[in-house]
């Protein structure tokens, strides 16, 4: 069948992963993602996969109990490879040609990123899970999907994490908050809508990327936007928007 989009990348929220363990990671909600994810290459959209780290570590953690914030996001940075060598492993077990590409080289557990590579494995029909985030402190895993989902030339960016969509402040904290069908970057930004972070949100808009918001614990809910349907919110510019 015929998607909308063609390459896409997918963040994954990292806490996501733990299910309802609290910390670290339920191989039960990995195989899941990587379920969703078969799917969409059975669709055949082409997939790049960010994993976050929360589920293990955050290095703001690190600097709020006074310690070196630098240090706690090289410790955030492994915790997504951690993470990423998880879903690569539920990725090939149900049959899915997977390859991991870390932003911080460490050629013992998987590749290094580079963008011509990246772009060989995904015409190959590979999903490639992007670890180590930006390589950089003082970003996080949003940034680096947005990033990744530029230099990869993807039509999409899928944000699967907690809530299903973007509302009108964080539903979590405010029952009456509503949920947008669609909805600028510009928006998002100027109303402070903080289900993504703003430097994620600017380079997405400045590469005309729309960001489907949606629920990472929705079985079969990646597929089902996919397809046309679903339950997310598009975040794009009205130049973007598909005029039906
Ligand atoms: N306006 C909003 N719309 C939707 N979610 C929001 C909004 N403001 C804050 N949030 C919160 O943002 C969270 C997602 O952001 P983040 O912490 O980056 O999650 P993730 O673990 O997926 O990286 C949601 O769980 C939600 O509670
Ligand atoms: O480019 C990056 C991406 C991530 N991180 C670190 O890795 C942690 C885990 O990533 P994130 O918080 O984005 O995970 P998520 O919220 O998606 O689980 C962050 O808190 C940062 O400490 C970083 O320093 N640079």
């Amino acid at each position: 069948m015929t998607t909308r989009y063609r390459r896409v990348v997918l963040k994954a929220s990292g806490e996501a992963l733990m299910g309802s363990q609290g910390f670290g990671i339920d191989v039960s909600v990995v195989d899941r993602i990587a379920r969703d994810i078969a799917e969409a290459r059975s669709l055949g959209v082409e997939v790049g996969v960010v994993i976050g780290g929360g589920n293990i570590f955050r290095g703001v953690a690190v600097a709020s109990k006074g310690g070196d914030r630098v240090t706690g996001d090289h410790m955030g940075m492994l915790a997504t490879v951690i993470n990423s060598l998880a879903l690569r492993t539920s990725l090939v077990k149900i049959g899915v040609e997977a390859v991991v590409l870390s932003a911080i080289a460490m050629p013992e557990l998987c590749e290094s990123f580079s963008q011509r590579q990246a772009t060989t494995y995904m015409n190959q029909g590979k999903v490639v899970i992007f670890a180590g985030g930006t390589g950089n402190p003082f970003f996080t895993t949003d940034s680096a999907a947005a990033l990744r989902a530029a230099e990869i030339g993807a039509d999409a960016l899928f944000k699967g994490t907690q809530v299903d969509g973007v509302y009108s402040a964080d539903p979590k904290k405010d029952p009456a908050a509503t949920r947008y069908e669609r909805i600028s970057h510009q928006q998002v930004m100027a109303d402070g809508l903080a289900v993504m972070d703003t430097a994620a949100i600017a380079l997405a808009r400045e590469n005309h990327i729309p960001i489907i918001v949606f629920s990472i614990h929705e079985e079969g809910g990646f597929g089902a936007i996919l397809k046309g349907g679903g339950h997310c919110t598009v975040v794009e510019d009205a130049a973007q928007a598909d005029p039906h």
